[in-house]
């Protein structure tokens, strides 16, 4: 086993299936080898010091939403093994929860979030960028039934933050990172051909 972890980086629109992929690389090699998933979406800025109404006007879709430097610090001692205690996210309340989760030394990480190839010193930590593009429209109406089941949205708020911020953020950031992938995978995590493809080639890295 090698002495630095494997870190596999998979960024793409929101709802775009990065989180299905990472699920599907995970249970592929967690049997085999220690494994861990890491949602970049953890590293948003605290905003605990603000009420909740002003929280609600943040654009998250913007690099400036992320703690970067502590991402970027974590990635390295996770490269080197070393345990970190990392932060969680919670997004009904739009700020860090009080739960901070601490993670050994892994042989594989998998790191997904939608600024994972955009920024330079995030892509520079990774052995294998990953791009999963799926259609505006399908990532548009998976986002709207996820926010409303599991991030206790309206409808409205949605179709709001949608058009303001997320739909011109990703055109202006997300979309051109893609030139920084390895692979590129069309359909999210239900292009099973694509997803074996990457499992064959991660293995001949990790073993
Ligand atoms: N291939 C698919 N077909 C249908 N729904 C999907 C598919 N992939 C993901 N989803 C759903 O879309 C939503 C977003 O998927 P997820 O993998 O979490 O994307 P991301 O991590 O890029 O935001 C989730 O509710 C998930 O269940
Ligand atoms: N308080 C927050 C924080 C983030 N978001 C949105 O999450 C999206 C990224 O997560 P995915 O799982 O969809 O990749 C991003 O587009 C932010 O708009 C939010 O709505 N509220």
């Amino acid at each position: 086993m090698r002495e630095q972890a494997v870190i596999i980086g998979i960024a793409g629109g929101s709802a775009s299936g990065k989180t299905s992929i990472a699920h599907q690389l995970y249970d592929c090699f967690q049997g085999h080898h220690k494994v861990k998933i890491m949602k970049q979406d953890d590293y948003y800025k605290d905003q605990s010091h603000m009420v909740f109404e002003e929280r609600t006007k943040t654009n998250y879709d913007h690099p400036f939403a992320f703690d970067t430097d502590l991402l970027v610090e974590h990635l390295k001692k996770l490269k080197n093994k070393e345990t970190i205690l990392k932060p969680t996210y919670d997004y009904t309340l739009h700020t860090r929860s009080h739960i901070t989760e601490t993670i050994e030394g892994r042989d594989v990480i998998i790191l997904e979030g939608i600024f994972v190839l955009a920024e330079k010193a995030v892509r520079d930590m990774c052995d294998i960028l990953v791009y999963v593009d799926t259609d505006s429209d399908i990532r548009f109406i998976r986002r709207l039934r996820r926010d409303i089941e599991e991030r206790g949205r309206s409808l409205d708020s949605v179709c709001k933050q949608y058009l303001e911020t997320v739909r011109p953020m990703h055109e202006q950031f997300i979309e051109p990172s893609k030139k920084y992938a390895h692979i590129i995978v069309p359909e999210g995590g239900s292009n099973i051909v694509a997803v074996d493809l990457l499992i064959t080639k991660i293995k001949s890295i990790v073993d």
